[in-house]
C-alpha cells in the first residue's frame, strides 16, 4: 500500500483552485509502490497522478521535475508535471511537497518478449539522448558514494560468505575506470514495473525519482538484469541482443563501452543487491515498506561475476 499520507476530497479541491485543470471528480489512492504516496485524480479536464513525497528532500525534487518536464518537451511518454497557476510545478499538501503529473496510459508487462525488449532499447536511448541537453546536474543519488557508505550499513548483517562476495564487488568495481564511458542523465530505475504498455506501444516510463548523472551503460546494465533475466538469473541471450540493439541504432554503443559492459551489468547487480539489503534489515520507522528479496540480486551478481566475459553483447 502506498499511501502514507492521507489527502481529503476537501483538502484536494481547495488545492487545485490554484490550477487551471478543472474541478475534482474523483480521488483514488493507488496501492502500488514503495517511496511516496500516490493518488489518481480525475478532474473535469483530464487524468492525474497525485504525489506526496514522504522523505525525499525537498531541494532535490526541482531536479526530477525538470527533468521529467524536459523529457516530455522532446516528445517522450513520461509524466509531464503539470504547473500551477503561479507557474511552479512543487506545492505543498497535507503537510508535504507535493506534484501533479499527467496520468499515463497503460500496464506493465513482467514477461516482455523480445520485440518489446527491443523497443525498450530505443525507449532508452530517446531517454539518453534527449537528457544530453537537460540543463541541471545532480549526481546519481545511488552512484558509487551512496554504494560505499551502504555497503557499510548493511555488511554486519551478511553472512562471513556474502561478506567477502561484498568485499571482492567493491574492491572489483573501484578498480574500473569508467571515465572513458558516455555519461549524462539516466534514470537509473527503469524496471519492468516503471513501464507502460499501451497495445504494443511504451505508453509511458515512470517513477523518476532516482535519476542522476551517471555513465549511461550502468541505465542500460540495470534495465537488462531487470527485463532479460531468465527465472535461474541468467540472461536470455535473445532479449539481451534485442533490447542492445534496439539502442545502439539510436545511440551506437562504444569500444569502451563493449568492454566496461560485464563489470556494468555486476554494478547494477550489487546496486539492487545493496539497496534492498538496506531495506530488510535496516528498514526506515514509521514507513510501510514493500521488501523486495535481496537474495535475488545477490544471486545475480555471483551469475554475472562467474559469466566473465562471455555476456550476450550487441554482436
Ligand atoms: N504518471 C503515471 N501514469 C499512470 N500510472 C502511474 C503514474 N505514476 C504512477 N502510476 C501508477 O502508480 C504506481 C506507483 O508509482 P511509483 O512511481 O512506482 O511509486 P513509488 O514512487 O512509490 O515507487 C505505478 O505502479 C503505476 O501503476
Ligand atoms: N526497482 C527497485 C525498487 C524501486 O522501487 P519502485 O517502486 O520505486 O520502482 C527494486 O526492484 O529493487
Amino acid at each position: 500500500m502506498s499511501v502514507f499520507t492521507p489527502v481529503s476530497d476537501a483538502a484536494l479541491s481547495d488545492w487545485l483552485a490554484n490550477y487551471a485543470i478543472g474541478r475534482l471528480v474523483e480521488l483514488r489512492g493507488i496501492s502500488a509502490g514503495v517511496q511516496n504516496s500516490n493518488f489518481f485524480v480525475t478532474t473535469r479536464l483530464g487524468r492525474y497522478v497525485l504525489t506526496l513525497f514522504e522523505t525525499m528532500p525537498r531541494s532535490e525534487l526541482p531536479f526530477y521535475l525538470h527533468l521529467m518536464a524536459h523529457l516530455a518537451r522532446h516528445g517522450l511518454p513520461v509524466p509531464a508535471p503539470i504547473a500551477d497557476l503561479d507557474n511552479e510545478y512543487l506545492g505543498t499538501l497535507s503537510g508535504k511537497p507535493a506534484v501533479l503529473v499527467r496520468r499515463l496510459s497503460g500496464a506493465s508487462d513482467m514477461a516482455p518478449d523480445a520485440a518489446r525488449c527491443r523497443k525498450m532499447g530505443t525507449m532508452l536511448a530517446g531517454l539518453h539522448l534527449a537528457g544530453q541537453r537537460f540543463g541541471r546536474r545532480q549526481l546519481n543519488p545511488r552512484g558509487a558514494q551512496w554504494r560505499e557508505r551502504t555497503a557499510e550499513a548493511v555488511r554486519p548483517y551478511l553472512v562471513a560468505d556474502e561478506q567477502r562476495l561484498l568485499d571482492a564487488e567493491l574492491r572489483f568495481q573501484a578498480s574500473i575506470d569508467v571515465s572513458a564511458l558516455p555519461e549524462g542523465v539516466i534514470h537509473a530505475d527503469a524496471f519492468r514495473d516503471n513501464v507502460l504498455w499501451d497495445e504494443d506501444q511504451i505508453g509511458g516510463v515512470i517513477d523518476f525519482y532516482f535519476a542522476g548523472n551517471d555513465a549511461l551503460l550502468f541505465d542500460l546494465a540495470v534495465t537488462v538484469n531487470d527485463w532479460c533475466s531468465q527465472p535461474g538469473g541468467e540472461l536470455n541471450a535473445e532479449r539481451t541482443r534485442a533490447l542492445l540493439r534496439g539502442y545502439h541504432a539510436e545511440r551506437p554503443l562504444t569500444a569502451a563501452e563493449r568492454t566496461a559492459w560485464p563489470a556494468m551489468l555486476r554494478a547494477a547487480a550489487l546496486r539492487f543487491w545493496l539497496s534492498r539489503a538496506e531495506d530488510f534489515h535496516l528498514p526506515r520507522s514509521g514507513e510501510m515498506v514493500l521488501v523486495k528479496d535481496p537474495n535475488e540480486y545477490r544471486d545475480l551478481l555471483h551469475l554475472r561475476i562467474a559469466a566473465g566475459d562471455s555476456l550476450p553483447w550487441v554482436d
